[in-house]
């Protein structure tokens, strides 16, 4: 596999400067506990939004196929999914996920999918595509996050997969990262770490954010030659 990753949208709460720096550096420096994640079966209630980003979506998902510049247009995050798990084709699989931070080297969150989970091979959970992750208030105020993840692919060459994740508190675009995976062999089981450099948001903001567990909510996007082929959705809490 090969592949690289980039970052986009630069947004107002990247710009925004923190009230005081040194704090946060001596703060950023303490241990931070792992955080959890859990698979809520129901839904997340979805966001306010304007009728111009209810039109936007429900076109979007009557379209055939769905490209990497129509979501990057969406005004806000989604309130359903944009393809259903029968659009995996190429039998994407995600074995693996890690988050490190890449100052301390501190493994902040691990999952990984049992082997041999037969039950869950033959049935895939609708929860599976929707994660919550809980995480310490002072995750907020780390600077480069590592995601590692691994999957597994099928016995088709999957070319250009790319992943587009897009995180929002409320209706505010915090960042939109986009990453790209490369070719994959058939059959294979790819490993890759992709660099998440975190916006810089005010102490308001991440006031908010703790204030408001799970109103961080984020849409990943994946990709394969340009077509939607899985759409995951996360929320996040920041009061562990
Ligand atoms: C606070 C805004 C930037 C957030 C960066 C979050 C880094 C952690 C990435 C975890 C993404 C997991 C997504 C998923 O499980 O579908």
């Amino acid at each position: 596999m090969t592949g690289g990753s980039r970052d986009v949208e630069k947004n107002d709460a990247e710009i925004e400067t923190a009230s005081n720096q040194t704090d946060m550096k001596a703060e950023q420096q303490q241990s931070i506990p792992p955080g959890s994640a859990t698979f809520p079966s129901q839904m997340p209630r979805p966001p306010p939004s304007t009728e111009q980003g209810i039109t936007t979506e429900s076109e979007l998902a009557k379209k055939a196929q769905i490209t990497p510049n129509d979501v990057l247009a969406l005004p806000g995050i989604t309130q359903g999914f944009l393809c259903s798990p029968s659009a995996n084709i190429y039998n994407i699989e995600f074995t693996k996920f890690q988050i490190r931070d890449l100052d301390t080297e501190q493994v902040l969150f691990e999952i990984a999918k049992p082997e041999n989970d037969q039950e869950n091979d033959e049935s895939p959970q609708e929860s599976a595509r929707y994660v919550r992750y809980r995480f310490a208030p002072n995750f907020l105020k780390l600077k480069t996050v590592g995601a590692t993840v691994e999957f597994k692919v099928g016995d088709i060459p999957i070319h250009h997969f790319r992943m587009i994740e897009r995180h929002f508190f409320k209706d505010r675009l915090l960042k939109c990262f986009d990453f790209e995976f490369g070719f994959c062999i058939p059959n294979s089981r790819n490993n890759c770490e992709h660099i998440y450099e975190f916006p810089q948001l005010s102490q308001q903001l991440m006031d908010d954010m703790i204030n408001n567990p799970n109103e961080t909510r984020s849409d990943s996007f994946y990709f394969v030659d340009n077509k939607l082929v899985m759409h995951n959705k996360a929320d996040y809490s920041y009061d562990a």
